[in-house]
């Protein structure tokens, strides 16, 4: 017997608009993707939500967004605490809206951090009571990373969920990869339905990516289903804490969250004093040559003391560390202070901190010292017994 109603519910049309999700493990190409979808006038009125890694926000300084439409989500991953504000914003974006608080918008689109598991963003939108009558899930884009992206799936199975969730798999970064054949296959068989495209290719387009009609979870095979229909979308388990170490010296405000599996944990800082450029490049190769394996992402903004007005931009995957760029000023907007997110895997708490500290010339109390950590780069700051 069929409950009354029930076969009208799930055959109306999906109304509301649509959401688009962007998602990608840690540096694999979301943000530059975007950049480059941006200016398209398709997404003229589309609005942007932005979440990123760790309390310090880069991302939203980085996309050349044309005009006030893009609203960042902080302090957290999106598959934790940030699902409630996600929530709050898509409902207050609504009611902003149809007040005549901001101009309409005619989609939404969200970026998530690289280490979000997909499914409670995506629940978000399509199994939220409220949201689901106003806004329609439409368009889930996964960009990977050719150079990274087979290791990555080994390691981490938030990356194997966006592959496994998408419409569409964006390959960056195709150029610096040998062949991208392996790639391919494994995308394929991990989502035999996602149309599998070139991120340089000109025929992407944000219409292409984006106007897909409604993400039907039913045809997206039986994982998909389980995932998207269970109560709970997480993969792990971990308190809701949050750790704020405020220092007296170094950084002025220093955040980590450690709430992922394997040890992986971000660390951010923001820094008012401008840094030395050969400080920096001492930071910098001590961070990668000691460290590298275990440094999934870095990003930053950085202050230099030789022209401070003219920012530095820094990124780092894993080992792939891209030419830094000097801009021509700070964007538009922003404070003038150095910003820093590193996320790392079994490195010790504050290490990163700490590490920037010493080089940037505001030893704390109990902190190495620079010479410390320059006589022997593999020390481990606390560790030693120098003082
Ligand atoms: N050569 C090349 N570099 C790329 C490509 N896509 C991204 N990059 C570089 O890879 C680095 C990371 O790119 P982002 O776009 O910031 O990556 P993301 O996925 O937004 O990073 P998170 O938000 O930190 O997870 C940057 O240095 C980019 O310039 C590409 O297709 N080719």
């Amino acid at each position: 017997m069929i409950a009354e109603g029930a076969s009208e519910r799930s055959w109306t049309v999906p109304q509301g608009i649509p959401v688009s999700i962007l998602t990608g493990f840690l540096g694999a190409g979301k943000t530059t993707l975007l950049n480059r979808l941006i200016g398209d006038p398709w997404l003229s009125d589309a609005a942007l939500i932005i979440n990123e890694f760790g309390d310090v926000g880069i991302d939203h300084l980085l996309v050349e967004s044309s005009g006030d439409g893009v609203i960042e989500l902080s302090d957290g991953c999106l598959c934790c605490t940030v699902r409630g504000e996600l929530v709050d914003t898509l409902a207050d974006l609504m009611d902003r809206m149809q007040t005549g608080k901001i101009r309409p918008f005619s989609r939404v689109v969200i970026e998530t951090t690289g280490l979000a598991d997909p499914v409670p963003v995506m629940q978000s939108v399509i199994g939220h009571p409220a949201l689901g009558q106003s806004y329609r899930l439409e368009g889930l884009v996964t960009v990977v990373d050719a150079v990274n992206v087979l290791s990555t799936l080994d390691a981490h199975e938030e990356a194997r969920r966006q592959v496994a969730v998408a419409d569409a798999l964006v390959i960056s970064k195709a150029a610096l990869s040998a062949s991208v054949e392996p790639v391919r296959a494994r995308l394929g068989a991990l989502n035999p339905l996602a149309r599998i495209l070139d991120a340089e290719d000109p025929d992407v387009t944000a219409r292409g990516l984006f106007d897909t009609g409604a993400y039907d979870p039913a045809t997206r095979g039986l994982d998909v289903a389980r995932w998207l229909s269970a109560g709970d979308g997480h993969t792990h388990h971990h308190d809701d804490g949050h750790h704020h170490h405020h220092h007296a010296h170094g950084p002025s405000h220093v955040h980590d969250v450690n709430r992922h599996d394997g040890g992986i944990r971000a660390s951010s800082l923001v820094f008012d004093k401008a840094i030395p450029p050969q400080a920096l490049m001492m930071f910098l190769d001590l961070l990668r040559s000691a460290h590298g394996p275990n440094l999934l992402r870095m990003k930053a903004i950085v202050k230099l003391a030789d022209d401070p007005g003219r920012p530095l931009v820094l990124h780092a995957v894993q080992s792939l560390m891209s030419e830094p760029v000097r801009l021509q000023a700070w964007p538009e907007g922003a404070r003038q202070e150095t910003r820093l997110v590193v996320i790392t895997r079994d490195m010790p708490e504050g290490f990163v901190a700490d590490l920037f500290a010493a080089f940037a010339d505001e030893p704390g109390i109990g902190r190495p010292d620079r010479a410390a950590l320059t006589d022997n780069p593999l020390a481990i700051p606390g560790a030693s017994a120098r003082r």
